[in-house]
């Protein structure tokens, strides 16, 4: 054996010009725990951040797993939802990057003439006033009667709710169905879900594998994309075209069909200067990754990681049967009322589910039993027969 490390690059112009109306539906997973330590502001970043990427709208629904089941987290994505029908617009027609707000508004752009420079000025000031609204009531430490009046949502947390004890909330704040949701130019937006799984003391949660079990449930009724995104919620998208990039690896004829999922390094923005602790982890992100996809693809680790459905759901990798039609997409429910879909899924996130469907947690999903979830269940992927694949672009 010798070390054989791959560097790949994509040619996304291709891909586009080739699949134009044949590209999948992606589901992007978002997780947060805990309103304290995860702010909700900073997590709304890392939702908007997907929501503009630059793939079809119709074909793109972003879920919150809000494990915390907190107010405070559920108003600033409401809040997000309508900052989107501007933001959405503005990335589009400046093609800007990154497209997380605080990040982009954080790196001193500038703007490309006077019409820019106004369109700056405004979103700016839109995106300073929505982080007003979401830190006052994070200063207050609930949402206030009046904002609570104003959104159907809240009724679904009863006065008795805590983060351990309350029913399943689950709220499609847009759905991607309906002709009337667009942006402030009149094009669609992705479809934006906000999910807090049901919790009660005498049953356990499985921390985030739990979470994210519950997510590929809901989510294979409401838009049930072929690709899911798994996000941490400190983890924004820097790179608008993510998604192209990571087809034209799932899709290629020769080596697509063997490749259950495609990871990212994780890069942080808040290293010291001189990066004391090591937190760029250049020897991971830049030598042992590199390395490892030389030999069937490095591991699973939890975050910026492209995942087919399919897989992990379980699916055994097989010659003869690798070859996936990535144009039908069986979107579940789609006739109904937004409402009607929301009862029909918000059973699959209840804590008897898995009682009754044991398999979760095993054969299906995420494993459950160990600290380092992702990693095990990469590992029983690759077991199964798949490869993976490392994108560094
Ligand atoms: O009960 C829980 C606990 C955590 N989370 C979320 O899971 C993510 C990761 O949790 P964190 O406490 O930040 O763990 P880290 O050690 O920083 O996470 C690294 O290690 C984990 C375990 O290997 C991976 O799942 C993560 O993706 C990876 O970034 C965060 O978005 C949390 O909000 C939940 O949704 N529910
Ligand atoms: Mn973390």
């Amino acid at each position: 054996l010798r070390w054989n490390p791959v560097y790949r690059s994509t040619f996304k112009d291709r891909l586009s010009n080739r699949y134009k109306n044949y590209m999948p539906c992606v589901d992007v997973f978002v997780c947060t725990a805990d309103p304290i330590l995860e702010p909700p502001i900073m997590v709304v970043n890392t939702v908007l951040s997907v929501m503009a990427y630059d793939y079809p709208p119709e074909k793109l629904s972003v879920y919150l797993s809000d494990d915390g089941g907190s107010q405070l987290t559920f108003y600033a994505l409401l809040e997000a939802s309508k900052f989107s029908k501007y933001w959405l617009p503005y990335c589009r027609n400046y093609n800007i990057e990154p497209r997380c707000p605080a990040a982009y508004f954080k790196s001193m752009p500038e703007p490309l003439g006077a019409t820019h420079a106004s369109d700056l000025a405004s979103i700016k000031k839109l995106y300073g006033e929505m982080e007003t609204r979401i830190s006052k009531s994070g200063n207050l430490g609930r949402v206030s009667e009046e904002i609570r009046s104003k959104h159907e949502g809240f009724s679904q947390w009863e006065s008795s709710s805590s983060r351990r004890d309350h029913p399943t909330i689950l709220k499609i704040l847009i759905d991607g169905r309906r002709s009337e949701e667009k942006d402030v130019e009149g094009l669609p937006l992705p479809t934006l879900v906000y999910l807090a799984r049901e919790k009660r003391p005498q049953y356990f949660h499985n921390y985030k594998a739990g979470a994210m079990n519950a997510l590929i449930r809901v989510s294979s009724k409401i838009s049930n994309g072929k690709i899911i995104l798994t996000l941490d919620c400190d983890m924004y998208s820097n790179n608008s075209q993510t998604i192209r990039d990571v087809l034209c690896c799932f899709m290629d004829e020769k080596q697509g069909q063997k490749i259950a999922f495609i990871q990212h390094p994780q890069k942080f923005a808040n290293i010291t200067k001189n990066d004391l602790y090591g937190g760029s982890l250049r020897v991971i992100a830049e030598v042992e990754f590199e390395g490892l996809d030389g030999f069937g693809g490095p591991i699973y680790c939890g975050t910026g990681c492209f995942h087919r459905r399919d897989t992990l759901c379980g699916r055994a990798f097989s010659d003869e049967d690798c070859w996936v039609d990535w144009e039908t997409q069986i979107r579940m429910g789609t006739e109904g009322s937004t409402q009607d879909l929301e009862e029909e899924a918000k059973p699959l996130a209840s804590c008897t589910y898995e009682l009754l469907n044991p398999q979760w947690g095993k054969q299906v999903g995420l494993k459950y039993g160990f600290i380092n979830d992702d990693v095990t269940t990469g590992m029983e992927i690759h077991y199964r027969g798949w490869k993976s694949m490392l994108l560094n672009p």
